[in-house]
C-alpha cells in the first residue's frame, strides 16, 4: 500500500477514493476502524472512512490514530488525514487535535493543511478559503446544519483548534516551485511552526504541493492534494497507472434518492428532480420527533411508487426552516434524529428489493451505509468531480452513490443513474 488515507466522513472518503482511482491508484474505501485481526484489502491506497467530523474531538483523536495504526500495520508508505474542502469543523476541532495526534504517531515534526479542490472552486489566497467566487464565511456553508463555518482566515480557524504554532506558506512561494517550497517547510520548522496552510489556487499548485510532500510521513487536506502525492508514486515507479471504467455493473433492483443534506446544491437538485416529474417526500422533522410520521411510513410510500421511477425522500431544508428546527429539537438532536430515520428508511428499501441507492449529505451517508452493513466500497465511474459510483462488499450487494451535499450539478439525481449497466459487466 503506497497510500493509507483517514476520511472523517464517508463522502469524503469517496471522494478521495475517486482522486485516486484518477491518478491510477487501485483504491478501496473501508468502513470504520478495522477490527485487530481485519486483513485490509490488497490496493495501492486504502481510505478508512470514519465519521468523526462533527463529534468530540478526543473520541476523533482516538478513532483516527487506531486507523492510522492498522494502514501503518499494513504497510502504508504514506499517510493522508482528508477533511472537507470546505475545512468543516468547530473551534474544538477535529481538524487541529487529529491533525496533532497523527503528527505524534508517525512521529512528524510538520505537517500541511491544504483543504483546496479547485475543480470545485475551492481555492486559498493569503490564508483565505473561497468557496466559487465566495469567501467561506459569505457563502452557504456560514449556514451548515452541524458545523456552520462563518471565518473564511484558515490560519486563525486551526489556531483556534490547536497549541501547535500554525503558519501560512503564500502562494507566491509555491509558484517557485516544489523545491523552493522543501526549504521553505524546512524554514517554518526550524522557526518552531508545526501545521502549515499552503496556499493554493490551480491544479498545478498542487500538484506543486504534492511533490514537496514527497516522502512526508503525514500531509492533511482535502481530496485534492492526493493528486500530487499519487503522482510521486507513479513518478517513482511504484505504481504502474490503471485506468478506472467509465461505466459500472449495478446488481437488479430498485432505485431511490435520500437526501440528507441542506446544502445548497442540494436542494437546487432536489428542486430539478421535481420539475423533472420525479415522485418527492419531504421528512417531517417535527412530526418524526412528535410521533405523528415514522420510518416504515416513508419507507412505505417508496415502495408504492411506480417500479420504474426513482422515488426521493427529503429532509433537506432551506436555513431558515433549519433554524426554526434546530431551535425546537436542538441542533444534534434533530441531525440524529433524521440520520437514524433515514438510515431505517434505506434497511427498509434494501429488504423490498431497492438495490441502487443515491444519498446526499455525509453524515447521512455514514448513517444510512451503516445500517445498510456495508463494509467495503469498490470504486466505479465519476458521476461529477469528488462523487463515484461504488459497489458495495459486506451486507447487501449495491450500487451507492454516496454524495457531498456541497458537490454536483443540479440534474445530478436525474442523470447519475446513465452511468449503471445491468448485471453482468466487470466493475
Ligand atoms: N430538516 C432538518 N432539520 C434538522 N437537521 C437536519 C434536517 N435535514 C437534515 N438535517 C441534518 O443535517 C445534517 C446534514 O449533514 P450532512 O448529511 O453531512 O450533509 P452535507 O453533506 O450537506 O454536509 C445531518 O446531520 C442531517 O441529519
Ligand atoms: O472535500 C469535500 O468537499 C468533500 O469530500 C467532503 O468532505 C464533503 O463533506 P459533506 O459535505 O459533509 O458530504
Amino acid at each position: 500500500m503506497r497510500i493509507g488515507a483517514i476520511a472523517d466522513d464517508i463522502t469524503g472518503a469517496t471522494d478521495l477514493c475517486l482522486m485516486l482511482t484518477r491518478a491510477g491508484f487501485r483504491t478501496v474505501q473501508v468502513m470504520g476502524v478495522p477490527e485487530p485481526d481485519q486483513r485490509l484489502p490488497d490496493a495501492d491506497a486504502i481510505v478508512i472512512a470514519l465519521k468523526s467530523r462533527s463529534i468530540n474531538a478526543e473520541m476523533a483523536v482516538d478513532m483516527s490514530c487506531a486507523a492510522a495504526r492498522s494502514l501503518l500495520d499494513a504497510g502504508a508508505e504514506q499517510l493522508l488525514f482528508k477533511y472537507c474542502s470546505t475545512f468543516d469543523s468547530t473551534d474544538e476541532g477535529n481538524i487541529g487535535p487529529v491533525t496533532a495526534a497523527l503528527m505524534d504517531v508517525v512521529g512528524a515534526p510538520l505537517a500541511i493543511a491544504c483543504p483546496s479542490f479547485p475543480e470545485a472552486g475551492r481555492t486559498t489566497y493569503k490564508g483565505h478559503l473561497f468557496v466559487g467566487d465566495q469567501l467561506l464565511s459569505d457563502s452557504p456553508l456560514k449556514d451548515h446544519p452541524l458545523n456552520p463555518m462563518r471565518d473564511s482566515n484558515l490560519v486563525r480557524v486551526l489556531q483556534r483548534q490547536t497549541a501547535l504554532s500554525v503558519g501560512l506558506v503564500q502562494i507566491g512561494t509555491i509558484w517557485q516551485g516544489a523545491e523552493v517550497l522543501r526549504q521553505e517547510f524546512a524554514a517554518r520548522q526550524a522557526i518552531g511552526q508545526r501545521i502549515l496552510i499552503v496556499d493554493t489556487l490551480t491544479e498545478a499548485d498542487l500538484r506543486t504541493i504534492g511533490a514537496a510532500c514527497e516522502g512526508m510521513a503525514l500531509v492533511t487536506g482535502g481530496s485534492g492534494i492526493a493528486l500530487g502525492l499519487a503522482a510521486n508514486f507513479v513518478a517513482a515507479g511504484k505504481v504502474t497507472p490503471w485506468q478506472a471504467p467509465r461505466r459500472m455493473a449495478a446488481p437488479a433492483g430498485r432505485s431511490v434518492v435520500l437526501a440528507g443534506s441542506c446544502s445548497a446544491a442540494t436542494l437546487g437538485q432536489i428542486e430539478q428532480a421535481r420539475a423533472a416529474g420525479l415522485p418527492l417526500l419531504a421528512v417531517d422533522a417535527e412530526g418524526l420527533a412528535a410521533g405523528r410520521a415514522t420510518a416504515a411510513e416513508l419507507a412505505s410510500w417508496a415502495i408504492a411508487q411506480p417500479a420504474a421511477s426513482t422515488p426521493l425522500i427529503y429532509s433537506s431544508a432551506p436555513p431558515d426552516t433549519l433554524r426554526g428546527i434546530q431551535h425546537r429539537l436542538g441542533q444534534h438532536e434533530a441531525g440524529q434524529m433524521i440520520e437514524a430515520t433515514l438510515a431505517e428508511v434505506a434497511r427498509r428499501l434494501r429488504d423490498a428489493g431497492f438495490a441502487r441507492f443515491l444519498i446526499a449529505g455525509g453524515e447521512t451517508s455514514g448513517a444510512v451505509v451503516a445500517a445498510l452493513g456495508v463494509t467495503t466500497l469498490h470504486i466505479g465511474p465519476e458521476i461529477a468531480p469528488g462523487v463515484p459510483w461504488t459497489r458495495s462488499e459486506g451486507g447487501a450487494d449495491l450500487a451507492l452513490a454516496l454524495k457531498s451535499g456541497n458537490f454536483g450539478a443540479p440534474d445530478f439525481f436525474l442523470k447519475a443513474w446513465d452511468l449503471l449497466e445491468p448485471e453482468p459487466v466487470d466493475v
